[in-house]
């Protein structure tokens, strides 16, 4: 069967292709030699599954996209802390190419513009690193984010480096206020060759999903860098990964992105998706018309915007019923913050004087740390009032390092109901 996702995806691509306005980046020359024409769309789950539609095998440069993913791998690398000291995270409201930095700290506004980016890129690794340490560390990383070995686009880094006055400069900016110690010219041949590092949507797709999957590659199942780290980074896309248009984008479109001037956008939907779309015409921001055409359309037909507020109808508590003297509580979908305070509403409200309380978790997909805990809390208050409370929790996801049997709760086999 051919996936109606990838129909949806074809469909997509027949209703955004007149839109032809924008012009190719002409400040790097060899960006001004794109075809225009080449267009192509792909997703990737946090399960790793791909759909790509257009010219998928079609490879272009990474250019600012490769922003957040070396903000991530500095992250990894030195640390929150020392990154924040250097390099903030508020929008810049202005062009990705302005030579600003913020008053009194002197300090780029965030990472996803090219001052920011320069400074990212000099701290990859460490302060004494030599150029080609930056860069075979980042290219290292970038390919097992992607699955696969990826490569530097020569001619492109070679274009760029003809025409980095306006970056040199910035270096130079950073180097006076004592940013880093290295060379400005040749942190900003580093940074070049970030820019011109190699990928086809569907291994833009396959990164976000990564970051989307909590820093997990979604194929190799590597954890390339912590939860955290994504967290962060996505939350630096949201407010300026599209640069001075990120509020109107994220508003209308509401998935965390980051543009580039060779025509690729990235996306990433948390617990759910990376995206990836390339088409090379540009608006006058630098972002890619037809892609953005592409993600508001996606977001509005597929229901991806993230702030989308649907009224609540889930119930964590799918049944409670009486057996003999017991009480089964039966739940529900994942155990979180706000099913497990749903729990322990019911639990509260419910007269469990004599009974014996059991809690049925078999309908339990996962909980994460914070439902756990609040949900044995609770469990432990109902066990201190002399109710006798037993967990029927036959894929563990309560039952956690033992926790329940030292607090007293019985746990009973599947077969003991
Ligand atoms: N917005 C972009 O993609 C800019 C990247 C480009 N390499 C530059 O530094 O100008």
């Amino acid at each position: 069967m051919k996936s109606p996702v990838t129909d949806y995806l074809e469909d997509l691509l027949t209703s955004t292709r007149d839109e032809n306005s924008g012009e190719l980046a002409a400040y790097i020359p060899e960006l001004a030699k794109a075809d225009p024409n080449k267009f192509a769309i792909a997703l990737t789950t946090v399960d790793g599954r791909s759909y790509a539609v257009g010219d998928v095998d079609h490879e272009f440069s990474l250019q600012s996209i490769s922003k957040p993913f070396a903000y991530a791998l500095a992250l990894a690398d030195r640390g929150l802390s020392h990154v924040i000291s250097k390099v903030g995270v508020e929008p810049s409201g202005e062009a990705f190419n302005e030579l600003s930095v913020e008053e009194g700290t002197q300090r780029p506004d965030n990472p996803m513009i090219n001052v920011g980016a320069i400074a990212i890129h000099s701290m990859l690794v460490s302060d004494s690193a030599g150029q080609q340490e930056r860069i075979d560390h980042l290219l290292d990383f970038l390919s097992r984010l992607a699955g696969r070995q990826l490569h530097i686009d020569q001619s492109v880094f070679e274009s760029e480096k003809e025409t980095a006055q306006r970056n040199l400069a910035m270096a130079h900016m950073l180097k006076s206020f004592g940013l880093f110690e290295a060379e400005a010219h040749e942190v900003v041949e580093g940074y070049i060759a970030q820019c011109a590092i190699k990928v086809n949507v569907q291994d833009l797709s396959i990164m976000g999903a990564t970051f989307a999957n909590g820093g997990v590659q979604p194929i190799t199942g590597e954890q390339t860098v912590d939860s955290i780290v994504a967290r962060q980074v996505l939350s630096v896309m949201v407010s300026a990964g599209m640069y001075d248009g990120s509020g109107t984008w994220f508003a209308q479109v509401g998935i965390p992105a980051k543009s580039g001037v060779s025509g690729g956008v990235l996306g990433v939907l948390p617990s759910q998706l990376g995206i990836g779309v390339f088409s090379p015409r540009l608006d006058e921001k630098g972002n890619s018309v037809r892609s953005i055409e592409v993600f508001k359309q996606l977001s509005a037909q597929m229901g991806l915007h993230m702030m989308n507020a649907e009224a609540y109808s889930y119930e964590a508590v799918r049944l409670v019923r009486q057996v003999g003297s017991e009480t089964v509580i039966e739940l529900q979908g994942r155990l979180e913050f706000t099913n497990a305070e749903e729990t322990l509403h019911r639990l509260e409200n419910m007269k469990l004087e004599c009974a014996d309380l059991v809690v049925d978790l078999t309908r339990v997909s996962e909980a994460n740390r914070v439902g756990r805990a609040m949900l044995l809390d609770g469990l432990n208050a109902i066990q201190d009032e002399g109710i006798q409370v037993s967990l029927l929790d036959p894929d563990n996801v309560l039952k956690m390092r033992g926790e329940c049997e030292d607090d007293g709760i019985q746990v009973l086999s599947a077969s003991s109901e």
